[in-house]
């Protein structure tokens, strides 16, 4: 049966889902993947989890598998939102082949003046073994409809693509996208199986054609996405260096050269605290495509998010959206002593 599983792969439409009841669904991955299965069902039908139930002892050998299988899911019903269940669905295309190398993301905690400052980990080989494809299906599908955002009237050189709802980026709305590609929607899934992260319900796709594209200093820190918020960054392509330095100041607290194919994952206060860029490289000749998941508000899964007047209820809590070690006790030190991390095969993303 996993020779059967292995053989469909992830080249097939139909993902892993084989007839043979080789899978077991259970505890969290269940979880998440109704709550995916009814973001990408569109909130309402969840035909998506509607199969999972109506197949008793199916389901998911592994995450990646339960992936597959909602990927599954999200592309026949993105045709019109009708389920075509026994149909061939029409986005008859290979996908990618979404594997992990290795689960862990490690996760450092730095801690100042009793304040937890941060709190991301940085994967570097996330998506090494089919970086390629996913960069040809993001420059073949979905970079001619990249457009320049505008900031304070004014076109960014960087061109994006948004999938979600209704956003205001840089001072600026950029208006919802529901029609989600099905790269970015397994994409999606995948992440919040795999790293135990929240089902994302936005995607921005940054476009740096070259090392003269850059994304200036900034904090992700628009209302939508509620106080400390949980961004999930996968590179593609060229790799560029991708730094932070505390608010207020100049000198740069933390750099990582973001290799194709890795995740970044920023949470806890990062945001309140830091600001982060990608600057401009004369030496980086090819393109990088850079894709931010968020989770922001309008797009929530109202059944299965406390309501809350004190905290924005489409965040989660800190510490249960990443499983990891914490190593609680760094302290912030000046950027001249920090390591380039970018050697590293699975580096850990600390300001020590
Ligand atoms: O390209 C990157 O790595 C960063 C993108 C980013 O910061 C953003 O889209 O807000
Ligand atoms: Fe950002």
């Amino acid at each position: 049966l996993l020779a059967l599983c292995d053989d469909f792969g992830c080249f097939s439409d139909f993902g892993c889902f084989c007839d043979s009841g080789c899978f077991d669904v259970s505890g969290g991955s269940a979880a998440r993947l109704g709550q995916a299965a009814r973001r990408f069902s569109g909130g309402g039908g969840s035909v998506a989890q509607l199969r999972l139930q109506a197949a008793p002892g199916f389901a998911l050998r592994s995450a990646t598998g339960g992936a597959r299988l909602l990927q599954r899911g999200a592309r026949q019903l993105t045709a019109d939102g009708v389920d075509q269940e026994g149909e061939q669905p029409r986005f008859c295309r290979p996908c990618p082949q979404i594997r992990t190398t290795n689960h862990a993301v490690s996760v450092k905690r730095a801690t100042a003046r009793n304040t937890t400052w941060y709190l991301k980990g940085y994967h570097s080989s996330a998506l090494t073994k089919c970086d390629n494809q996913i960069l040809k299906i993001l420059v073949d599908e979905i970079q001619a409809k990249a457009f320049h955002h505008h900031t304070n009237g004014r076109p960014e050189a960087r061109k994006i693509v948004w999938f979600g709802p209704e956003y205001t980026y840089g001072g600026t709305k950029i208006s919802a996208n529901d029609n989600w590609h099905p790269l970015v929607t397994s994409l999606a899934t995948w992440l919040s199986v795999e790293y135990q992260l929240p089902v994302f319900n936005s995607c921005l796709i940054n476009f740096y054609k070259d090392g003269s594209i850059n994304i200036p200093w900034h904090s992700d820190d628009e209302v939508e996405l509620g106080p400390n918020p949980t961004i999930a960054s996968i590179s593609i392509g060229a790799a560029r260096d991708f730094h932070m330095r505390p608010k207020g100041s100049t000198n740069i607290a933390w750099s990582q050269r973001l290799a194709s194919g890795s995740l970044l994952i920023m949470s806890g206060a990062t945001q309140s605290h830091f600001q982060h860029a990608v600057l401009k490289d004369p030496k980086v000749k090819d393109l990088r495509v850079n894709l931010t998941f968020r989770l922001t508000r309008d797009g929530r899964i109202p059944e299965d998010l406390p309501v809350s007047d004190q905290a924005n209820p489409c965040v989660l809590p800190v510490d249960s959206s990443i499983t990891c070690d914490l190593d609680d006790e760094d302290s912030i030190k000046p950027a001249s002593n920090l390591p380039r991390l970018s050697n590293q095969a699975h580096a850990i993303s600390s300001l020590n």
